[in-house]
Formats: C-alpha cells, sequence, structure tokens
C-alpha cells in the first residue's frame, strides 16, 4: 500500500512527500520512494528517522508499527490517517487516547463503495432485523494470500456496524467445524478466504427463510485504499483534534 500511496501522491498537485517510512530491517532503505514505487525518482529515500515538521501522517503498516506512529504524531502533534488493521483492544484505546490531543482518520476501510456499502448493510439489518423466521448474517470476505491477519478489518466493521441493529447480545463466530448444531439466530459468521493476488472482497449474506440478499463490494485494484487514505489526510488540514472515520470524510455520517 506504500508504494500506491507515493505513487498517487507524487501525482497530485495538493501533495509533497516529504519522508516514506519503513523499519530498520528492510533491504529497500535509502532508496528513493518514487522508484521503489515504480515511478520517476522523487528525491525521497525510504528511512526509518520520523520527519520532524510534517502536515499529515498517513500509517498503512502492521500493528507493531503503530504504536510509535501514534506516540511520533502525537510529540509533534501530526494528524494521522491509520489504515492498517488487526489492531489489538489496547491499541485501540491509545487510539482513542491520542484522539484527544490530535485529530486523527481511523478506518478498516479508506474505499468509497466499501464505506457505501456499509451503510445499506445498516439500512438492510435495521429493516429486517425482526423478519418472521428471523435474519441469518454472514460475513465473507476475500484477500490475496499475503495477508497478516483475519478476519479483515473491514469485516469485523461490516459485522459491529450490523450487530449495532441486531440485538445486544449478538455472536461473532469464526468460521465453523464439526458436529455444531443448529446455527443460532443471535450470531454474525465469519470466513476469511486467502487467495492469489485478491486486492479485497466482501460479500455480506442476509439469509431469511425464502429468500435472500447479497451485498458484494469488490476492489479491481488497491488504488481505492490508497485514493481514500489521501483524501482523508486532505480532509484531516484543519480539523480539531477527534477520532474520525470514513463516514466522516465522505459525508456519509448519519445525524
Ligand atoms: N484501511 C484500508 O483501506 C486498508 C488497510 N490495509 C491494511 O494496511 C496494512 C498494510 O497492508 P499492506 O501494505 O498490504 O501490507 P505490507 O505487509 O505489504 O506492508 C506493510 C509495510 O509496513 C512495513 N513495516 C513493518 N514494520 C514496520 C515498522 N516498525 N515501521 C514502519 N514500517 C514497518 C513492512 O515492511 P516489511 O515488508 O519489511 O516487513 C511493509 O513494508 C495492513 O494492516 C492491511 O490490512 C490494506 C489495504 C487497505
Ligand atoms: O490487507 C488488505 O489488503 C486489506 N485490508 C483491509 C482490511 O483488513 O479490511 C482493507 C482491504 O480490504 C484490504
Amino acid at each position: 500500500m506504500g508504494r500506491r500511496v507515493v505513487a498517487l501522491a507524487s501525482e497530485d498537485t495538493e501533495f509533497q512527500i516529504v519522508a516514506a517510512i519503513d523499519h530498520a530491517g528492510n533491504p529497500l532503505l535509502g532508496q528513493d520512494a518514487g522508484a521503489v514505487a515504480g515511478f520517476a525518482p522523487i528525491g525521497v529515500p525510504l528511512a526509518t528517522d520520523w520527519p520532524e515538521e510534517v502536515d499529515v501522517v498517513i500509517d498503512f503498516s502492521l500493528p507493531k508499527a503503530l504504536d510509535h506512529c501514534i506516540e511520533s504524531c502525537v510529540e509533534s502533534s501530526t494528524p494521522l490517517v491509520v489504515a492498517t488493521t488487526g489492531l489489538s483492544d489496547e491499541q485501540k484505546v491509545k487510539l482513542q487516547a491520542a484522539a484527544e490531543l490530535i485529530p486523527i482518520v481511523w478506518a478498516p476501510s479508506m474505499s468509497l463503495a466499501v464505506n457505501l456499502t456499509m451503510k445499506l448493510a445498516e439500512q438492510v439489518a435495521d429493516t429486517l432485523g425482526d423478519v418472521v423466521g428471523g435474519l441469518d448474517v454472514e460475513i465473507i470476505e476475500r484477500h490475496h494470500r499475503f495477508k497478516a491477519d483475519a478476519p479483515s478489518g473491514t469485516a469485523l466493521k461490516f459485522g459491529e456496524l450490523i450487530a449495532k441493529q441486531l440485538s445486544d447480545d449478538t455472536l461473532h463466530v469464526h468460521g465453523r467445524e464439526g458436529h455444531t448444531g443448529e446455527r443460532t439466530r443471535n450470531e454474525i459468521g465469519y470466513h476469511a478466504v486467502r487467495v492469489g493476488d485478491n486486492p479485497g472482497e466482501h460479500t455480506i449474506v442476509f439469509g431469511m427463510l425464502g429468500e435472500k440478499i447479497e451485498l458484494n463490494v469488490a476492489a479491481s485494484n488497491r488504488d481505492c485504499y490508497a485514493s481514500g487514505a489521501l483524501a482523508a489526510a486532505k480532509w484531516l488540514q484543519g480539523r480539531p483534534k477527534g477520532l474520525y472515520n470514513m463516514f466522516d470524510v465522505l459525508g456519509l455520517q448519519s445525524s
């Protein structure tokens, strides 16, 4: 994702890339970030040093890298876009605490289509929550074989938003195996498929007795996430401290 963010930002005159951060063990350190992204050099080497003064930081990394990123942004009062998924509960609390000091956009998917589909999913769950015979919700996500976390942060977010529209005692069930017995009415099932270079696909199945609805949203490439993160970075400029998400950025927040 770092490569695509660099590529799209370097084509956008509103951005000036001043740093590209990776960890000390990365063999590409010292190489020009533009060239690493497959384009012309931009005069910014891949480095470990945190820049002193920047307008915004975009983080697509690993949970283990995020703590340092949050601390550095708080220390330098820099707005932050967090796209990394698979955070621990402790990290989520840390992020919330940091948002009391700096403006942060945090979202498991920066994609416009995914965020819009989340709104549709909320609407379906709200409308069908009490349907006669019951509503079964299953979330199937597909990603590339390199993905480190499962289920995807986006699948978990879909589940969280849908659960808010259903009963308070919703159970989140990850996969099924063996003699599971009948499916209960109050569970949301998650299924993580890892195949090839899939850039991300989510299918939300709302199953009833006699009919079903499926919402499917699929990326053709990863630029939807990079461009969403860049839109979030622009949107953050001049915002007060606080924790925001892509619904805020895209104007999809319900009143
Ligand atoms: N919110 C969204 O829209 C999206 C979120 N994501 C999430 O973004 C994250 C990154 O995804 P992706 O780019 O595919 O993953 P990659 O593994 O390809 O990239 C992660 C990068 O972070 C580097 N890294 C590791 N440790 C550190 C560190 N301590 N400091 C700085 N950089 C470090 C890795 O280096 P090395 O390879 O050497 O370990 C690697 O270059 C994942 O959590 C993914 O789920 C992805 C797409 C969209
Ligand atoms: O790792 C990925 O690739 C993606 N991760 C995010 C997630 O976990 O939801 C977003 C997107 O689906 C791509």
